[in-house]
């Protein structure tokens, strides 16, 4: 059986412009909200990508309407949503059908699905879920493979003290919530943009939802949600990828479509780096220095370095004379892309959730990407490597980044797919 790899030739500097597309943690919370609403819900600004496309099936499987208006713009009814259990293997390929919990509970007070899949960074418990779904009444039943939730009386509203800082715990509690009795407060809320653009949305479907964005969300139920029209924010993991590309082999880079705001953790990073990055209101302006400082980076949750950037900066390490470390404090297990950067030649050297580097010339070769960003992280250190990288599981890469291999030709780069 044929498969699909990605190719890249080092060595080529990039110069122009790239557009940024809807964030993908975004949107994979905003069509599992639709699930909610008793009216047309107009998405656009949507990514191109394989866990939308995803979303979109499980949305079709409730037997609920959806039309594609362009490659970006979906509208999707679901007034005439069926309750029913969503095929395993669809449920299993990304993270975010997690979120198919909180909208089906909110919009029917049942739930039956699997676990859910997404990228392997390590131990990924959804327990801070399952503590909000049951403090908001619902009974759960796990059986280590599925889970049924159910409150056939309704949910009501509660407060939630979050033992740990959840992005996804956040959001699902905040989409049953919505359709709870009476008023739920989130306390040690995630903080990450994602959270209030989706927050946006449901007030837009006639939620009430305050203070996303801060460590307290408080929630009124309302007992019927509407239709809405809302654009995707840019996505902030993605922008950041391409700061990293630019940085990397960048003459001038130009990356449209970011909100600056997003970008701060990162941008200071790259400026101790020594890179050039000039911010303006929605797009950014890369340079490769001529010589790059090292620099030392703990992940954290927003507004601290994220994690989904780990290891797309990881190239530039290579790049800086000195030692550069990174520290995971989300995912200490998070470094499944450093063997693959050793079969490359890198000097790396991991322990207790921390990666040390060194400057290397890097070699092309056969890499496997193991998840989403290690696959961005390979992409980028191929570019800067001497000779040919072929990259393995180009399914992780098209879970989030919309049209990459298009993008990065578009700049410059030597990079195309082929079946092999
Ligand atoms: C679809 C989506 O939006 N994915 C993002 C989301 O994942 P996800 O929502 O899965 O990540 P969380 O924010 O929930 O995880 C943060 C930390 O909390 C722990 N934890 C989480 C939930 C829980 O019930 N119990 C628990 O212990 C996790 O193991 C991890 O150490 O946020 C991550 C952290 O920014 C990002 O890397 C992912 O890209
Ligand atoms: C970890 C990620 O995604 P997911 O949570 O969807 O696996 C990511 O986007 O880097």
């Amino acid at each position: 059986m044929s498969e699909q790899v990605i190719k890249v030739v080092g060595g080529n500097t990039l110069r122009g412009e790239v557009s940024i597309s809807g964030a993908k943690n975004s949107a994979v919370a905003l069509i599992p909200a639709t699930v909610m609403a008793n009216g047309v819900v107009t998405l656009d600004s949507l990514p191109e990508i394989s866990d939308v496309k995803t979303l979109m099936s499980l949305l079709e499987d409730l037997s609920i309407d959806t039309e594609m208006i362009d490659e970006c713009t979906i509208k999707i009814d679901a007034s005439h949503a069926v309750n029913k259990q969503l095929p395993n293997h669809k449920v299993q390929s990304l993270r975010a059908s997690y979120y198919m919990m909180g909208a089906l509970l909110g919009r029917f007070n049942y739930c039956d699905i699997a676990l859910p899949g997404g990228c392997p960074l390590g131990p990924r418990p959804i327990d801070q879920h399952i503590k909000g779904f049951k403090a908001l009444g619902a009974e759960v039943i796990e059986d280590g493979e599925s889970m049924k939730l159910s409150a056939p009386n309704g949910l009501i509203g509660t407060k939630i003290f979050l033992d740990v800082v959840s992005v996804g715990a956040t959001i699902n509690i905040m989409l049953a919530a919505s359709r709870a009795k009476g008023k739920t407060v989130i306390e040690n809320a995630a903080k990450e943009p994602e959270i209030i653009d989706v927050a946006t949305l449901l007030n837009k479907m006639g939620a009430k939802v305050k203070g996303a964005g801060t460590d307290t969300i408080k929630i009124s139920g309302v007992n019927d949600m509407d239709g809405a029209t809302h654009s995707v924010i840019p996505d902030r993991i993605e922008a950041g990828t391409y700061m990293c590309v630019a940085a990397a082999c960048g003459e001038e880079v130009r990356i449209n479509n970011i909100i600056p705001d997003h970008m701060e953790a990162l941008t200071m990073k790259l400026k101790e780096m020594n890179v050039s990055v000039q911010l303006e209101d929605d797009y950014a302006i890369i340079k490769r220095p001529n010589q790059f400082n090292p620099v030392h980076i703990k992940t954290n949750v927003y507004p601290g370095f994220a994690t989904d950037l780990q290891q797309p900066i990881t190239p530039l390490f290579f790049l800086a004379e000195g030692k550069s470390t990174i520290t995971e404090t989300i995912y200490p297990e998070r470094f499944r892309h450093v063997d693959e950067l050793k079969n490359m030649d890198a000097d790396v050297h991991v322990e207790n959730g921390s990666a040390t580097y060194h400057a290397q010339q890097l070699k092309g070769t056969d890499v496997y990407a193991s998840d989403l960003r290690a696959g961005a992280c390979l992409m980028i250190a191929g570019l800067i490597a001497d000779g040919t990288t072929t990259i393995h599981n180009v399914r992780h890469i098209d879970r989030g980044y919309s049209d990459i291999v298009s993008k990065l030709k578009a700049i410059g780069a030597n990079i195309w797919r082929e079946d092999i």
